[in-house]
């Protein structure tokens, strides 16, 4: 996957089909919406490209209040790439970009810098100068794209959101969190000795307690203290480390 940072020098795009969002988990409702675009991509004979957005939306709009995020962004990257997507483009989310209306959106950063031929948007999905762009909007106004609406994807009769998730891992079902996203949960930190940090602080961790996890690929049991450092019971090598729960 290759990963782009802003809308300047990005390369040209063979028939390229996109998707948008904050893709915060990349949970088994976001997969339906990367399938589709995978399969869109792939089907017009060309490349699929995701747009996200860093910081996430909440934080520029001063709407975080205690947010903490499933996905820093190294593990958004490490997650969408396992799924085949094809390219990443990480879009500064400031007010400025805030402000662009739906049409300018579309036309300018979509069409215009990408070539985007086909957009997948799932059934809320929202964009635009106070959300004021959705599918419907999508549709009445053309724009020369395929647009494809991808209804809601739910698990067990159970709504499937970063929010629910969210909920999960604050309260430490980290089965029933990977279930909803369809894979563990990922952390990637930082060893040392027999302690690993998470340097992203809105990165949110599982509550103080004991959890079987894997450290490497390996199993592990892992401590989360009060401090919300992870605690092993072997020393492990220094560096990057993947945490899944
Ligand atoms: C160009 C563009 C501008 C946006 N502007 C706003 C905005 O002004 N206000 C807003 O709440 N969301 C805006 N969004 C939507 C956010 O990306 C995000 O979907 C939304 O903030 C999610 O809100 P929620 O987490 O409260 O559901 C914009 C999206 C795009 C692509
Ligand atoms: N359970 C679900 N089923 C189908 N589509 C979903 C689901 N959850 C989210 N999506 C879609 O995934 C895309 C990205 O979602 P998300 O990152 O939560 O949205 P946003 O960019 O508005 O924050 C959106 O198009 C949204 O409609």
């Amino acid at each position: 996957m290759r990963v782009f940072h802003g809308f300047e020098a990005l390369p040209h795009f063979t028939h390229p089909a996109v998707t948008v969002g904050s893709y915060d988990g990349v949970h088994s409702g976001h997969l339906k919406l990367l399938r589709t675009v995978t399969a869109a991509a792939r089907g017009q004979g060309g490349e699929s490209i995701v747009f996200t957005f860093e910081p996430h939306p909440r934080i520029t709009l001063g709407k975080a209040d205690g947010l903490r995020l499933l996905t820093t962004l190294d593990e958004k990257i490490c997650l969408l790439e396992r799924l085949g997507i094809d390219n990443l483009v990480i879009i500064p989310f400031d007010r400025a970009f805030s402000r662009l209306a739906p049409d300018e959106f579309v036309r300018d950063c979509l069409v215009g810098h990408t070539g985007a031929e086909t957009l997948v948007v799932g059934f809320n999905h929202r964009f635009g100068h106070n959300k004021q762009g959705s599918y419907d909007y999508l549709d009445s106004h053309g724009f020369g794209l395929r647009v494809i609406e991808v209804s809601e994807c739910d698990v067990d009769a159970e709504k499937v959101s970063s929010t629910v998730i969210r909920r999960l891992v604050e309260k430490g079902e980290m089965a029933r969190a990977a279930h909803l996203l369809s894979h563990p949960y990922l952390v990637i930190g930082r060893a040392q000795r027999n302690r690993i940090r998470v340097d992203d602080p809105l990165k949110l961790l599982p509550p103080p307690g004991e959890y079987d996890a894997h450290i490497n690929g390996k199993p592990a049991r892992l401590t989360v203290d009060a401090a919300q450092e992870l605690i092993t019971r072997d020393i492990l090598p220094e560096g990057r480390v993947v945490i899944t729960f």
